[in-house]
């Protein structure tokens, strides 16, 4: 990079949130590719300023505009702008007039020189340490924060040819002339021995939710931007939030859509959503049909194997009462989860899925049966089927694991919910076991349930199963069930 260009310096000093999401759209717009460095440092300055212990009880107490904020001096970011180019620069060679692509050598020299500059311990889990800001003043970094600095430090260096790369809990950078070379740069989890320099999972971890089945998020460097402004962090304390963070970050998400830089990117979008449904913009599209989109990006261009986008769409159903609507969201996710095998390293995601079965559904099946539910969904069939969809991707998910996914702890909230429906609602429902030639069965309730064939990489394929539970025993007994046995003995 050149360095910070005149036009852009000419907004500081920067006072409020339009000279930010001005200084994104100079960047996005005009800038021959958006300087990440400049982008991460300004991003980190006015989330530290308005979130950090120090001076947040400042904010909190002056009443001041919505859109007003800190003064951020351009001498300010010059400094660590340059402090980065420094580190960058003295430790590895810079790529005169790109003309080369990057080799893994390099990649893993500029991961070294991040990986070497951070605080010998601190808590990794902490908030606001996913920037340039909080790298350059704190020498401390996130995960996702070290290898977005890895990008934006190969950036520095003239290498356009590291992108970074983004599974649903995990980053790494893609590189080399095709841009098909893969390298960690980070770590991942709590007390894994990091792997920064291999080429990403050709082994079990392959088949692991980690690394989404090689369908990762590959970014651009607009969408890069669309990373780091996703990885704005508005938390001021564990039950409030900075609005003006939370507002710059909503802006700035609605100005990469606009450009259509969160196409590809369905978590972008899905955060997008979740502030959209707290802060709803005027003439903007509702959060509803942002949730839709994500999912339909998933869906387009990753081959509906990332989870996320049905589990932030059945969190919005949750918080707004559409039980029905959560259910079938949910069952979605867990038609994703079934394809994987679940390893060590897929911890969020299960925790995800423990939470929808042991505390969310737990909580609707309480609220419809405490009897003032006119429309309830007890009395729902498609509600059961979805639920039956819900467990049995789950326990597909555990079969051909190394790692058991389920135990004791999830029996007794399930049982208690699939007794909740009556032996009627139940009846309704029939489970068609095998594979029906033209891969969608028309159900007796009306419904259609996609019988997607699932081709587990081991090779073995499961019909998956599907909407039955009869009040007799399984419609025809001499089929061998698709069920978990726990499901069965019920
Ligand atoms: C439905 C939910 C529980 C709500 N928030 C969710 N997330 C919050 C935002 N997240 C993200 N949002 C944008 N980009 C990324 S890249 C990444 C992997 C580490 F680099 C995570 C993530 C992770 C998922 S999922």
């Amino acid at each position: 990079m050149a360095g910070i260009r005149e036009i852009d310096k000419a907004l500081f000093p920067i006072k409020n949130i339009s000279s930010v999401i001005q200084l994104f759209k100079n960047q996005l717009e005009d800038a021959c590719e958006p300087d990440l460095a400049l982008l991460s440092i300004v991003a980190g300055a006015v989330e530290n300023s308005l979130t950090c212990r120090s001076n947040a009880g400042l904010q909190v107490c002056e009443p001041v505009e919505p859109t007003s904020l800190p003064v951020l001096e351009l001498h300010t970011i010059e400094a660590l702008y340059s402090k980065f180019q420094t580190i960058m620069k003295s430790a590895v060679e810079p790529n005169k007039g790109f003309k080369s692509y990057a080799t893994r050598e390099l990649v893993k020299k500029v991961s070294d020189v991040v990986w070497n500059s951070l605080t010998r311990s601190y808590y990794k889990d902490r908030a606001h340490l996913q920037s340039l800001y909080s790298y350059l003043t704190g020498s401390k970094l996130d995960c996702f924060g070290v290898a977005f600095a890895v990008v934006a430090g190969c950036q520095a260096l003239g290498y356009s040819d590291v992108h970074l790369a983004l599974s649903e809990d995990h980053a790494w950078v893609v590189f080399g002339e095709r841009g098909t070379e893969t390298a960690e740069v980070t770590w991942h989890g709590k007390g894994n021995e990091d792997k920064r320099g291999q080429e990403i999972g050709k082994g079990v971890s392959a088949r692991s939710w980690l690394y989404v089945n090689n369908k990762p998020v590959i970014c651009t460097r607009h969408m890069e931007v669309a990373a780091l402004v996703s990885a704005i962090n508005p938390s001021l304390n564990a039950t409030h939030d900075a609005f003006e963070v939370a507002l710059l970050q909503q802006e700035l998400l609605w100005l990469l859509y606009d450009l259509g830089h969160l196409k590809k990117y369905p978590m972008a979008i899905g955060n997008l959503g979740d502030l959209e449904e707290i802060a709803p913009k005027e003439g903007r599209i509702a959060c509803s049909i942002l949730f839709e989109e994500a999912i339909s990006s998933a869906r387009t261009y990753y081959n509906n194997q990332h989870v996320y986008p049905y589990t932030y769409q059945g969190g919005y159903f949750y918080r707004n009462k559409m039980y029905k609507e959560a259910f079938e969201s949910w069952a979605n996710a867990s038609d994703v989860i079934r394809l994987y095998n679940y390893s060590r390293d897929d911890e969020e995601i299960y925790k995800e899925f423990l939470e929808i079965a042991n505390e969310l559904i737990p909580h609707i099946m309480k609220v419809e049966s405490s009897g003032f539910s006119a429309n309830t969904i007890l009395k729902k069939p498609e509600c059961f089927a979805n639920l039956l969809r819900f467990y049995d991707g789950i326990c597909q998910w555990e079969e051909g694991s190394a790692t058991p996914v389920l135990h004791i702890g999830w029996a007794k909230p399930l049982v208690n919910t699939i007794s909740k429906f009556d032996a009627e609602v139940r009846a309704q429902v029939d489970i068609v076991c095998g594979r029906p030639e033209d891969g969608v069965s028309k159900r007796a309730n009306g419904g259609y349930f996609n019988n997607n064939n699932y081709e587990k990489e081991n090779g073995t394929s499961d019909t998956d199963l599907l909407s039955s539970f009869s009040s007799k025993t399984l419609k025809d007994d001499q089929s061998t069930s698709n069920f978990h046995p726990s499901i069965e003995a019920l």
